[in-house]
């Protein structure tokens, strides 16, 4: 029997703004007791369009909540060490709490250790080995990554245990996929990591109770990929034009395929984008909770 189930979509926009809205109780709180005032400082090289959106997005967000914002707009040419000196800079900025480099930086720039440069204590996005390790070892006292950390806790609202459940993780970067996956693995799922070399992520889709795609192909994932009932998570964001000149977003997965057979889904927008800077703030205000 082919019968249809209806999909829930989940509201990402709802949840930042419940989220948003307790940062902002408690950066209030932390500026009564302590007078400090947590500063965000967002590093961003060259002039990608998206990225500008994202960047600027956190801007008003920050300055929402009552944090400070540094933003740090660099030219195309900045060179490794000017971004490593900055970096120093703001490691011994007693004003700022959290540095992020938006990722990804221009090709002749190596990212790694840029990103090892941030001191851990202010390492918000949670890409510094330190960080990465502290997830890997299952301690809950280090950053984790925003995005996945996002993905997590839309997923804790919606399923109230994740323990036994099938986890398939489309995408396996240290950004998304890989702290994605220890994630859930630190909850109790079973996880698999499906990537660009995966040979059957099609048939191991089809077992996942929960489906998280971030692998920036759009509408990758088929209606006919999805186990019925599962629960997924698209992280993707990708801009088209539609066959009437508009612009557009779309996920990782074709969501209207998914309609009638998954249980719930993130739309795009309105799904994890949100929810990923909700958690930038979170992280910020504990990164400058824990100066105290
Ligand atoms: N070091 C680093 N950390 C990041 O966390 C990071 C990064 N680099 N590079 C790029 C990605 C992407 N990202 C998003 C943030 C907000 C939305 C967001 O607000 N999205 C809205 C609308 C987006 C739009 O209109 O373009 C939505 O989905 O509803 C999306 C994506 C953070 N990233």
């Amino acid at each position: 029997m082919n019968t249809s189930i209806e999909t829930q979509l989940i509201d990402g926009k709802a949840f930042a703004e419940k989220m948003t809205k307790e940062v902002a109780a408690q950066v209030a709180e932390l500026q009564q007791t302590t007078g400090v005032t947590p500063g965000l400082a967002v590093i961003l090289v060259g002039n990608d369009p998206a990225s500008e959106v994202y960047v600027r997005n956190k801007t008003k967000q920050t300055h929402k909540v009552g944090m400070r914002s540094f933003m740090h707009l660099l030219p195309e040419t900045t060179t490794q060490q000017e971004l490593l000196t900055l970096i120093q800079r703001l490691n011994n900025d007693p004003d700022i709490h959290g540095i992020l480099v938006q990722l990804p930086l221009p090709k002749h720039l190596d990212s790694d250790p840029i990103i090892q440069a941030i001191l851990p204590e202010k390492d918000v996005d949670g890409l510094t080995a330190y960080n990465a390790g502290k997830l890997t070892l299952g301690h809950t006292d280090g950053f984790i990554p925003c995005t996945p950390l996002g993905c997590l806790l839309l997923l804790q609202q919606e399923l109230s245990n994740l323990r036994g459940l099938n986890a398939l993780v489309i995408g396996a970067s240290n950004l998304m996929g890989k702290p994605m996956a220890q994630l859930l693995l630190n909850q109790g799922c079973t996880v698999t990591i499906a990537h660009i070399d995966t040979r059957n992520t099609e048939e191991l889709a089809r077992q996942a109770d929960i489906l998280i795609v971030a692998t920036g192909c759009k509408e990758l994932v088929k209606g006919s990929w999805v186990k019925k009932g599962a629960v997924i998570i698209d992280v993707g964001i990708n801009r088209i034009t539609t066959e009437e000149n508009k612009v557009k977003l779309v996920g990782d997965v074709a969501f209207h395929e998914t309609l009638g057979i998954a249980s719930k889904i993130t739309p795009v927008p309105g799904g994890v984008g949100p929810v990923t800077i909700s958690c930038l703030l979170y992280n910020a205000l504990s990164a400058a909770k824990k100066k105290k």
